[in-house]
């Protein structure tokens, strides 16, 4: 197949990225790490969640945070967050959010663990988002997490993952994104998962979100696009991970996608330097590298060039 000219990047670094971290980190840092993907180039940007801040503690500045962001939004930028349920679409609209997203699983444990119902709950959940959305001119975004295997099940079918994509788009969604949330998905086991999940929903509604485990995320990548996906969600250094999938490690890191879209011919906007220093700079104010080898290899060779240069 012909590859798109060009992708959209959805950064989740904010979000994803960082909902895991243990340490505080100060709303400043957040806003701060916004505004710099802004300058290299990012168009969405997952700002934060509103979710419990019991189960989630790093996300309760979500308020702050989001206020501050889109005080000074950059134009043309969506900074969409994550709503549960109506509790957090009423916070998040109250905030000022214009893009929200509801996240479900393919697997019931994981749907448990995460987000504490069932599938079939948690859709139930979800409708009056999706029309108090549509009602206040919301765009909604979905999620289907466990797209390739659930850390307490095992392997998922692909016709579950179809099932709830397809109802998430028949309530509304405009996108769905499929999580690897665990990074155990690999081409050939991705690209059925997809089929089945093109028998549902058009592919250009389709976004490809994987975590990067196995190191398998890029070629994951290579396969969706190759089966005509044109979206993918990927964080900054490679932060992250999901606080209810025990092991999982960061989402794919943006770097990495901008890197190998580059090698392809296929535009992402994006600055890949301005990016390198901000995976730099995001990881020194957590206290290590970057996860990412691309960014590893660019900041190793710039730091070459200098005691040379
Ligand atoms: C979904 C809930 C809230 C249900 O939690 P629950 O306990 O079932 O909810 P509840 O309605 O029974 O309420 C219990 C308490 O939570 C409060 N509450 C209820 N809703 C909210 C809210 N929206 N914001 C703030 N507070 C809320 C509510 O007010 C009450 O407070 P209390 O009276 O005990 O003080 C909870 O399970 C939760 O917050 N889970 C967190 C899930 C999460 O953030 N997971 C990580 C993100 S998903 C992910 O990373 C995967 C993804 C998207 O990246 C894709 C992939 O990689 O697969």
């Amino acid at each position: 197949m012909t590859l798109p000219a060009k992708v959209r990047i959805v950064e989740v670094g904010p979000r994803d990225g960082l909902q895991n971290e243990k340490q505080v980190i100060p709303a400043d840092t957040k806003v701060s790490l916004i505004r710099r993907l802004e300058a290299a180039g990012l168009k969405a940007i997952e700002t934060t969640s509103f979710v419990s801040p019991k189960w989630v503690p790093q996300m309760g500045d979500n308020t702050e945070v989001l206020t501050r962001v889109l005080a000074e939004a950059a134009p043309g930028v969506d900074y969409p967050v994550l709503t549960p349920n109506m509790k957090g679409f009423e916070a998040a609209l109250a905030a000022g959010a214009r893009e929200v997203a509801v996240f479900g699983a393919a697997s019931e444990s994981f749907s448990q663990k995460n987000i504490n119902c069932s599938i079939a709950e948690s859709l139930e959940r979800f409708r009056p988002v999706l029309e108090a959305a549509a009602a206040a001119d919301v765009r909604v975004r979905g999620y289907v997490s466990c797209v390739a295997g659930c850390p307490y099940e095992g392997s998922v079918a692909p016709e579950a993952v179809a099932e709830v994509a397809g109802t998430l788009l028949d309530m509304g969604c405009y996108e769905v994104s499929l999580g690897d949330t665990i990074g155990s998905g690999n081409p050939a086991s991705i690209q059925r998962m997809l089929e089945a999940v093109q028998r549902r929903v058009p592919v250009h509604q389709l976004a490809g979100h994987y975590h990067d485990t196995y190191g398998m995320a890029v070629a994951n990548i290579h396969a969706s696009l190759q089966a005509g996906v044109s979206v993918f969600d990927a964080s900054v250094a490679g932060l992250g991970g999901c606080p209810y999938a025990a092991g999982a490690s960061g989402n794919v890191a943006t770097e990495d996608v901008v890197w190998l879209m580059n090698s392809l011919g296929v535009d992402t906007g994006i600055d890949l330097n301005a990016l390198v220093d901000t995976a730099a700079w995001i990881s020194s104010q957590l206290g290590r590298e970057p996860a990412s080898k691309v960014a590893r290899a660019l900041l190793a060779k710039r730091a070459k060039a200098a005691c040379t240069g």
